[in-house]
C-alpha cells in the first residue's frame, strides 16, 4: 500500500462559506494588441494560477447561446429512459479505450491518488458519489483517439452533430488559451503548448448530479463529486448556476461561485509539473451548494436540485512525455502531484492510465 499523498489527506477538509476569490480573465484582454493592457491580464492569470490552479474566463470565443445548448442537449441526454442510455452504456473498466459513454450512477468514483484497488474499493463505500456521466473523445473520425459510444440518431435527434461543433468550439478555445498561456510562461516557443497536444485526444464528460437529500452533503458524509485534481492539461468547466464546486486554495474548499457567461479554466496533473509547480493542479469537488444554505427559509431536511456540469479536459498527445517546458527548470510552490514513488518519467498516456484504472 503506497503513502497518501498531500493531496489525499486534504481531500477531507472542511469547506468554508467565502467564495473563492479568483478572478475573472477577460479573453478579449489576453488577445489585446495593446501589449499594456495584455500584460495586465497575464499578470493577473498568472497570479491566479499560482494561488488557486483557477481562473473564471469571460469575454471569450465560446457564446453563451451555445452554451445554453449545450446545457439542453446535456438535460435531454440524461432524461432519456434507461433503456436509450443503456445503449452507450460505459463499461465497468478503467481501460483508456473503454472511457466511452454513460456511466450511470454509482459506476464511476474518484478518488485522489490512490492506487491500491483495495483501498478504493472500500472509499467505494465510505466516500460514494452520486452522479452520472457521459464520456466521450474526438467525435470526428480519427485514428488517434478510442471511438466514441453513440447513440443512433434517432435517439436523440440533432444530438450527435451537436456534439462535434461543441467538440470543435470547445477545442478552437483550449488551444487559443493554451497559446496564451506559453506566452505567459514566456517560452522560447510559445507554440510549445499546442504542438504538445497537436492530435486532438481530448476528452469531455458530461457530467448530471441528480437531485438528492442535502443532509449527507452538509454533513460531510458524502459529496456529488469526491475532491481530486485534474489529470491533463487546461480543462474548461462550463457549470450551471446551481453551485456547489469548490476549490482546495491550500487552506480550506472554498466555493467556485457560477457566474453566468464565464468558464471556469483550470490547471491539471500534466500543466502542473510542466510548470515545475509553479502553476497548481488543485483539488476540486462539489459539494452542497452554500447558496442554498445561507437561505432564510433553508430546511437541512430537504434535497439539492438537479445540477448539470460540461467539462472539456485539455490532454496531451498520448506519447508526449511530461516533464518540465524549458525555461521553467525552477521549483515553484507546489510540489507537482505527477511526482511520486512511481516512475517520474511517464508519458501523458501512461498518467492518464494511471489515474484512470481504478475509476470504473
Ligand atoms: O461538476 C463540476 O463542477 C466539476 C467536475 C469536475 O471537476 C470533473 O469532472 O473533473
Ligand atoms: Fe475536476
Amino acid at each position: 500500500m503506497g503513502s497518501l499523498g498531500d493531496h489525499h489527506r486534504k481531500a477531507f477538509d472542511k469547506s468554508s462559506d467565502v467564495p473563492a476569490d479568483m478572478p475573472i480573465i477577460n479573453y478579449a484582454k489576453l488577445l489585446d494588441s495593446s501589449r499594456g493592457k495584455r500584460k495586465d491580464e497575464f499578470e493577473k492569470l498568472d497570479k491566479s494560477l499560482r494561488t488557486y490552479g483557477f481562473f473564471y474566463l469571460s469575454d471569450h470565443s465560446i457564446s453563451q447561446d451555445l452554451v445554453d445548448e449545450a446545457f439542453r442537449w446535456s438535460k435531454r441526454f440524461f432524461d432519456l429512459p434507461v433503456e436509450i442510455k443503456e445503449k452507450v452504456a460505459h463499461p465497468a473498466s478503467g481501460a483508456i479505450e473503454d472511457h466511452r459513454g454513460w456511466a450511470q450512477d454509482g459506476l464511476g468514483h474518484v478518488s485522489q491518488l490512490v492506487f491500491d484497488a483495495d483501498q478504493v474499493k472500500q472509499l467505494r463505500v465510505t466516500s460514494p458519489e452520486c452522479k452520472e456521466t457521459l464520456e466521450m473523445g474526438n467525435p470526428h473520425p480519427n485514428s488517434f483517439s478510442p471511438p466514441n459510444r453513440t447513440l443512433p440518431d434517432d435517439d436523440l435527434p440533432g444530438f450527435n452533430s451537436f456534439v462535434e461543433q461543441w467538440w470543435d468550439e470547445c477545442t478552437r478555445l483550449e488551444r487559443s488559451l493554451l497559446h496564451i498561456l506559453g506566452q505567459v510562461l514566456q517560452l522560447e516557443d510559445d507554440t510549445l503548448l499546442c504542438q504538445l497536444q497537436s492530435k486532438d485526444v481530448c476528452h469531455i464528460s458530461w457530467a448530471f448530479y441528480p437531485s438528492m437529500p442535502i443532509a449527507p452533503l452538509t454533513n460531510n458524509m458524502q459529496r456529488r463529486l469526491n475532491a481530486h485534481t485534474d489529470f491533463g492539461s487546461l480543462t474548461l468547466l462550463f457549470q450551471d448556476m446551481v453551485g456547489g464546486l469548490e476549490v482546495h486554495d491550500g487552506n480550506d474548499f472554498k466555493p467556485v461561485v457560477p457566474k453566468r457567461g464565464t468558464v471556469v479554466c483550470n490547471v491539471g496533473d500534466m500543466l502542473e509539473r510542466q510548470t515545475n509547480g509553479r502553476w497548481k493542479s488543485a483539488l476540486h469537488q462539489v459539494a452542497a451548494p452554500k447558496e442554498v444554505m445561507i437561505q432564510k427559509s433553508f430546511e437541512p431536511n430537504k434535497s439539492v436540485v438537479d445540477r448539470y456540469s460540461i467539462i472539456y479536459f485539455g490532454l496531451a498527445d498520448p506519447e508526449a512525455m511530461i516533464e518540465s517546458f524549458p525555461g521553467c527548470e525552477e521549483s515553484g510552490k507546489w510540489k507537482p502531484t505527477m511526482v511520486g514513488d512511481w516512475d517520474e518519467r511517464m508519458t501523458s498516456a501512461q498518467w492518464l492510465q494511471k489515474r484512470l484504472a481504478l475509476e470504473y
